[in-house]
């Protein structure tokens, strides 16, 4: 019998919030570094990629299928990977990670032996299809729909041109491309179906296969083909996780206060990077300078028009500011955040109307009219940036207990720690 956790009283901010927060990695750059790596034709040094449940996970899924994978560099912040042949047996732990269970199948697949992939539960509810369906119409036999599943390799995929509908995850794209090089005649993958997600993505997958010297045509919107070839060692940094940036800088929105993340890139395909018009587009000060960016908090925050189907994984945060603004908020193109690690929309509705929110769901988004709130339980459903949102709406609303704020370790482990400290030292 497991018992469970104290909630976490979500801390209330009694000033503006006035902070810098450095913020770890990102965690899709540094499991597409860790996926190329495996790849590539000498060790690479990864530097200073981001240590979570997410990425720690696609580094024991490398280790099982023969990669070496070990820390490296000053205080062992570094990863040095060193690439080998890949072969199972092997059972592959995917968490709730849709990188680890969407980008490692193809990888697998160029392996040899059997490959059993399952993960959590809410895990098996994600969609895994397309990608299986992929592998096979390029040759490979997969057993099963979703997880649990088992990749049968024998050591070559031929690769070739494969249609599929991306609709419900960008990452079917990217963990195609990803370990394209490697298939015998690379792939070509074309979309058919409504508008993919989260295109920023799949930028950042074309972005990391041309720094490791593969060769990418995205030129034609839905069609992206990739050459097999060698793969060079990793070289590029692990930018901050923008997306995980996000909570921080919202509670500078939420309070009027000033908030600083460092280190943030000039140019990034990063998602996060968006919340810079978001957040001006409410009001806010935003601005990039030597020290990072930095948001201000405006006296009265506005609701928000936002179509975020580009970049879905802000709505938690986006949703959880427009609480506080002075008119509805309506954020519409995102059907698809009902596939991640819960059904976002969902989830989100329920835990705003335990606070005493008001918010009208639609199939592909929700309109938020802001009332007043109080107190309450908010459900993490396992989904970290659920905490995160649950954390946003504390600093406003005393009694906001969120039942696991533990699950924030999938991409961002510490995550209660930094949020108390970035409130300064007279929150307890
Ligand atoms: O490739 C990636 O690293 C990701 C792609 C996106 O997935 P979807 O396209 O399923 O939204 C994003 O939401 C996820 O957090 C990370
Ligand atoms: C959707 C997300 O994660 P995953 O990589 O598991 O899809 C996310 O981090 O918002």
């Amino acid at each position: 019998m497991t018992t469970a956790l104290a909630p976490w009283p979500a801390p209330t901010a009694d000033a503006p919030v006035t902070a810098t927060v450095p913020v770890p990695g990102s965690k899709s750059l540094t499991n597409r570094a860790l996926v190329l790596a495996a790849q590539a034709v000498a060790p690479s040094l990864i530097p200073a990629p981001l240590r979570s449940r997410d990425t720690d996970l696609m580094a024991a899924a490398l280790r099982a299928l023969g990669t070496g994978i070990e820390s490296a560099g000053p205080g062992g912040r570094d990863w040095l990977v060193t690439p080998a042949p890949l072969a199972g047996p092997a059972h592959v732990d995917c968490g709730l990670a849709g990188t680890v269970m969407r980008f490692l199948p193809p990888l697998a697949a160029t392996a040899t032996g059997p490959i059993i992939f399952d993960g959590d539960e809410a895990a098996r509810r994600r969609p895994m299809a397309t990608v299986l369906d992929a592998l096979r119409a390029l040759g490979v036999r997969v057993d099963g729909d979703r997880l649990p599943f088992t990749v049968h390799a024998d050591g070559r995929v031929p690769g070739g041109t494969v249609r599929i509908d991306a609709s419900a995850s960008s990452q079917f794209v990217s963990g195609l491309l990803l370990s394209a090089p490697s298939f015998a005649g690379g792939i070509e993958v074309r979309h058919e179906g409504a508008a993919v997600p989260s295109l920023p993505h799949i930028e950042m997958t074309v972005q990391a296969l041309r720094g490791v010297g593969v060769r990418v045509d995205d030129a034609t919107p839905d069609r992206w083909r990739v050459e097999p070839g060698p793969v060079q060692p990793w070289t590029s940094t692990i930018e901050p996780d923008l997306s995980n940036a996000t909570p921080f800088l919202a509670a500078a929105a939420v309070t009027g206060g000033t908030v600083t993340v460092p280190h943030w890139p000039a140019a990034t395909t990063q998602a996060g990077d968006a919340i810079r018009g978001l957040l001006t587009a409410m009001g806010a000060r935003v601005s990039i300078g030597p020290d990072g960016l930095t948001v201000s908090g405006p006296d009265r925050l506005r609701g928000l028009t936002a179509d975020l189907h580009d970049v879905g994984e802000l709505t938690p945060t986006v949703a959880a500011i427009a609480l506080f603004a002075d008119g509805p908020s309506r954020l519409t193109g995102i059907g698809h955040l009902r596939g991640h690690e819960t059904d976002r929309l969902a989830a989100l509705a329920q835990d705003i109307q335990a606070v005493g929110g008001r918010v009208d769901e639609a199939p592909d988004g929700f309109t938020i009219h802001p009332q007043p709130l109080h107190g309450g339980p908010w459900a993490a459903f396992a989904d970290h940036r659920m905490a995160t949102a649950g954390a946003i709406v504390g600093l406003r609303v005393p009694g906001v207990l969120v039942d696991d704020v533990a699950t924030t370790a999938k991409t961002l482990p510490g995550f209660a720690d930094m949020w108390t400290r970035m409130l300064g030292p007279a929150v307890a």
